[in-house]
């Protein structure tokens, strides 16, 4: 049976394949990097995909605050990145919510010879983090869409991630793109995940491709008890917070483009005009989380992906 990772109760991603054949990698280009990983288009058995190459770093940290008890092995399932965006994209197929996504289709333990027609740089060695003691020890990859964007639109933002203007993406092309993500973070947070990293990088076409720190339901951390608790989780690292980066890349959009292209839909109340209006600051706390309203019009929300009911069949899931 195929091993399901990461291994520990909840949304599992499994092995990618196509059909029952060995897999032929051709390396076409480098196209991205992140703090904890490369990104390369490849073909596999001449199929495009985007293949995500993940750091050997360690790029995670528990807070005591949070109050976890967790052994190594969970530590390791629940917040390494590689097992955090096996999770998310686990929970993503669960809830069929490829169409907000780069979609994944599985994971691949690269043996460090499969790896060597692009070894050929000292860089890529120090930035993925290979030493001599991770000798023998495969490099996780995930296998994902390939999304391809005009790079030649936008410059990127001042404090980017991204260090090539030509690599900026194309994070939304229009407001259409924008709706889009507005609709598939609240579907997302709706479905446990907490995705805790969104910035002009990780979102593509108004998809969200990176979930590298993202956390799923089941998850020690991502319970009511400590997410609903402002001395254990600040209410800013939930699910406020993904929607407010959303807006912010909303904001940018606006700033760069014309009064007709402008797009007025946002996650949240807008600071701005939420002062000229009286009860801006009126909330419900609904089922998910919790709504502005303004007299019958909801001019905001935020989701808390803490209140998605799990249940334990869903590990199960293939
Ligand atoms: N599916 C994809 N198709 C095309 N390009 C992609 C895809 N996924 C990632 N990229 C490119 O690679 C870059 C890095 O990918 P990603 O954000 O997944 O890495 P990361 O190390 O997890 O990033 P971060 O530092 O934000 O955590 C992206 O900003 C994007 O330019």
């Amino acid at each position: 049976m195929d091993e399901g990772v990461p291994p520990v109760p909840g949304p599992k991603m499994y092995p990618f394949k196509d059909g029952n054949g060995s897999l032929k990698i051709e390396w076409l280009g480098h196209i991205g990097k992140g703090v904890h990983a490369h990104v390369w288009a490849v073909l596999i058995n001449a199929k495009l995909y985007a293949l995500k190459v993940f750091s050997f770093r360690k790029g995670y940290w528990v807070n005591k605050k949070w109050n976890v008890s967790v052994s190594k092995k969970e530590k390791d399932a629940y917040f390494d990145l590689f097992s955090c965006e096996c999770r998310a994209y686990g929970r993503i197929r669960e809830e069929s919510l490829e169409p907000y996504v780069a979609q994944c289709y599985g994971y691949i333990k690269l043996k460090h010879d499969d790896f060597m027609p692009i070894w050929d740089n000292p860089y890529l060695e120090d930035t993925l983090g290979y030493r001599e003691r991770h000798k023998g020890r495969p490099f996780r990859t995930l296998v994902k869409e390939y999304i391809e964007t005009d790079p030649y639109i936008y410059p990127p933002l001042p404090d980017s991630n991204i260090d090539n203007a030509l690599k900026a993406n194309v994070f939304f092309r229009d407001a259409k793109d924008a709706r889009h993500m507005i609709r598939g973070l609240k579907r997302i947070q709706k479905s446990g995940i907490l995705v805790q990293d969104i910035n002009d990088g990780n979102v593509m076409n108004g998809r969200l491709v990176d979930f590298s720190q993202a956390w799923t339901v089941p998850h020690p951390v991502l319970v009511k008890e400590k997410m609903e608790n402002d001395e254990i989780v600040d209410i800013m690292d939930g699910g406020y917070r993904d929607a407010s980066k959303v807006d912010e890349l909303i904001d940018w959009w606006n700033e760069e483009h014309a009064p007709s292209l402008k797009i007025w839909d946002r996650c949240l109340p807008h600071s701005e005009y939420c002062d000229k209006i009286r009860y801006h600051n009126e909330r419900e706390e609904g089922k998910f989380g919790t709504k502005w309203e303004f007299g019958r019009t909801t001019c905001g929300w935020y989701i808390r992906p803490e209140r998605y009911k799990w249940k334990a069949d869903d590990g199960l899931k293939g």
